[in-house]
């Protein structure tokens, strides 16, 4: 039967990939252009895998789908300085973010 869920996914990735505009958060992150990157952040999350895990319909909630994109931006928050174009950005998107996805919005979501 139809997946009622994956559509819902589809459209809060594309809100969110719309978002990113500079793509900070678009593919994983290095340790070439972020150094040490993989020594200070143990779960590395961003938009790609999280496309990855839709088309393979690992997510089995919305509230799954936010988790990932909470632990995508406490990452860059971890590991870049507030005064970087980094932090700031995920500073930005956390708030669209929260927005789009709040607890009451998901529930008026068709699930
Ligand atoms: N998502 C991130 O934390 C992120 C993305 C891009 C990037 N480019 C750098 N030179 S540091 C850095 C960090």
């Amino acid at each position: 039967s139809e997946d009622p869920l994956k559509p819902l996914l589809e459209y809060l990735q594309r809100f969110l990939m719309r978002k990113d505009v500079n793509g900070f958060f678009a593919f994983p992150v290095n340790d070439i252009i972020a150094p040490g990157y993989s020594s200070i952040i143990s779960h590395p999350m961003d938009l790609s895998t999280m496309q990855a895990k839709i088309d393979r319909e690992e997510y089995q909630t919305a509230a799954e789908y936010k988790a990932d994109f909470m632990l995508m931006l406490d990452n860059a928050m971890t590991y870049n300085r507030p005064d970087t174009i980094y932090y700031k950005a995920a500073k930005k998107l956390q708030g669209m973010g929260m927005k789009m996805m709040s607890k009451e919005r998901l529930l008026n979501m068709k699930r």
